[in-house]
Parts: C-alpha cells; structure tokens; sequence
C-alpha cells in the first residue's frame, strides 16, 4: 500500500503541493483530476520518489520511499512512472524499448514476457518499429507496457489519455483496468478530463492550487461535488445561486446565496415544467445538449433525445428537487 501523508513543496514563488494525504491499496485505481497547474505532475515526481518534498513523506508498505536528496539513483524500485512525454529510447524498437525493463531476467521469461505484454498492449504488429515510426496511441502503450513489464507494485501515470483518440483511449483504459485487477497492482493517474477517470477509478481525487479538496468514490465526488470547481472539474455542470431556485419551480432554499449544483441529465424537458426559451442545440450523437434560458440572468444545460427543437422555442424544464445539491464556497 502507498501511502502520502502531508506531502508539501513550494517553488520560489508557487506552493505547487500542500499537505495533501492520500492512500492506494494494491488492486485499486485512484484518479486526480486537476486544472493545469494545479499540482499533479508534482505530486507524481514526489510519490515517485523522483523529487524531493520539503515536508511530509511518502511509504510504501511500511517502508519510506525516499526522495533524489537521500539516494544516488532516483526513484524507487517498486514504483513506476509514466511520463506525458513517454520517455522512450528512440533508437530501439518497440520490442527492446519494453525488453530494457527485463534485462535481469532469464532471457526465455524476457520473451515470453515481452510477446505477452506485445499481446495485450496491442503492439505486436509493431513491435520491430522505432518510437518516431509509431503512433502516439502506440507510444503511449509501449510506455505503458515497459512500465508495467516486471509488475511493479505501484504505477504512477501522468495524463494517460490526453493526446490520444477515442480508440485509443478505450485501448489504455481496458489495459489499465485489466492490470490492475489481475497483477494487483496499485495504479494512480492524474488527468485534466475526469471522463476516463469517472469510469475506471475506484476513488476519485479533485486538486486544487495544490490542495486536495475532495477524495472519494466518482459516483459521490460527481453527484456531491465538495465546491463548484469539483463540480465541473468532472463534468458538465449547472451552478446556481439558491436565489434562483423558484425559476426551476422549487423552494428557494433559507440562504439564498448558497451555490447549488444539478447535472444537465438530472433535468428533464417537460411541458408542465417551468417556462424558458431554447438558446442553444448541440448535436452530440446520441442526444442533444441545449441551452435554455430561464430568465435573464439564469440559462440551464440539459440533454434531450428530442430532434425537434428549434432556437427561440418555448419549452417547459424540471428537475427533481432532491437532485440538488448545495456547495461548499
Ligand atoms: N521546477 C519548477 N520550478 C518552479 N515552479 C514550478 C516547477 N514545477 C512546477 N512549478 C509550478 O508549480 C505549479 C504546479 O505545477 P505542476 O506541473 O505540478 O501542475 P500540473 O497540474 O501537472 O499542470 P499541467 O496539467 O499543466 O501539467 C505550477 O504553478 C507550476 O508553474
């Protein structure tokens, strides 16, 4: 288990990480999702053991996991790390790229062991290629594989998905999933897109400024957003001053300046629901998001099925009052 309690570091003029304390069991995916500069390639270089933190520590079952300052070679055995920018060698191939990460081993487990993790990182077919004769899909998945060759106990990922296409995101996900389920391994990835975290993740984790402002499972950091920055850091959001409620027909709530929060699916269009104006229709495939105008101040995002809706159409919006939930400033 890797535990992080009270990590901090400041640059000269940033506090980059800021007492944040954190647990990853063996088997379990913890995600971090934060804005950009918000601290999450720090924090990773700090659980790596590849950057100093000027207080707290970092332990790996029991053992501290020491920092670039206390040990000749940086990092830790057990712990791996994968960088945005892959950090591969580039003028070996794909096969010896992940074969380095073997080299101690007998050489017929070497093989056997690369053909696996060719197999199910899907790089067979390239396996003879030098990284600039790959995709970036596939080079995010020879990193992966070099990474996860001799089954470290903890995998670290820095924005696995970010420059990858859908496919290719569902490849790396299925992997990430699949590994960590049957190596048990502990695995944690920080990401800008709570999308792919929302479905893999067992704990979801929101950075802010460094700060880790809300830790627990994606279906209660998604519905119970902890602020309005938690809210939309993992998806489309409707933020709302408390005020405003009556426009949706529902009480208004005793402080009035409260901030709430409803998801668009949780609104529904409905002819004997409160009145607005569509302002917006988004075609996204299998629905629609659009745009509806409650008064002046107050526009609210929904999803619709319907294909019949048109700018300036009066619709009818409700919402389930118990769906609302209100945030921490
Ligand atoms: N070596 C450094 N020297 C000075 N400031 C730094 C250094 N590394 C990071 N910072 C600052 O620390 C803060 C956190 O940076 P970090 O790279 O950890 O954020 P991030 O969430 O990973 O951002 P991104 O998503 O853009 O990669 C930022 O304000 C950044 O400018």
């Amino acid at each position: 288990m890797l535990t992080a309690h009270k990590l901090t570091k400041s640059f000269t003029d940033v506090s980059a990480v800021r007492s944040v304390s954190l647990t990853l069991e063996p088997g379990k995916l913890l995600a971090l999702v934060g804005a950009s500069g918000s601290g999450k390639s720090t924090l990773l270089n700090i659980l790596a053991g590849l950057m100093d933190a000027d207080t707290g520590e970092v332990r790996l079952n029991d053992e501290r996991v020491l920092g670039p300052s206390e040990v000749l070679v940086p990092g830790h055995k057990d712990i791996r790390l994968v960088h945005q920018e892959y950090q591969l060698m580039p003028n070996v191939s794909v096969r010896e790229n992940i074969g380095y990460a073997l080299r101690f081993y007998e050489k017929s487990y070497q093989n056997f062991r690369i053909d696996e993790l060719l197999r199910l990182c899907r790089l067979t077919d390239v396996q003879d290629r030098v990284p600039r004769q790959i995709s970036g899909g596939e080079k995010q998945r020879t990193a992966i594989a070099r990474a996860i060759a001799d089954k470290p106990a903890v995998l670290l990922l820095d924005e696995p998905f970010s420059h990858l296409d859908l496919p290719n995101r569902l490849i790396v996900r299925n992997l990430l999933f699949d590994m960590v389920r049957q190596d048990s391994t502990s695995c944690l990835f920080v990401t800008h897109d709570a999308t792919d975290a929302l479905s893999i993740a067992n704990t979801l984790g929101i950075l802010r400024d460094g700060r880790l402002i809300q830790l627990g499972p994606p279906e209660e950091v998604y519905h119970r957003p902890a602020t309005a920055y938690a809210a939309r850091m993992t998806g489309q959001a409707n933020i709302l001053k408390a005020k405003y409620l009556p426009l949706l027909g529902l009480p208004e709530a005793s402080n009035s300046e409260a901030l709430t929060s409803f998801r668009p699916e949780q609104l529904r269009l409905d002819d004997t629901g409160a009145p607005g104006i569509v302002r917006a229709v988004y075609f996204k495939g299998s629905h629609y998001e659009v745009d509806v105008e409650l008064s002046r101040y107050v526009c609210v995002h929904l999803l619709s099925t319907r294909n019949d809706l048109t700018l300036g159409q009066s619709v009818g919006v409700s919402l389930v009052s118990s769906t609302v939930w209100t945030l921490q400033r």
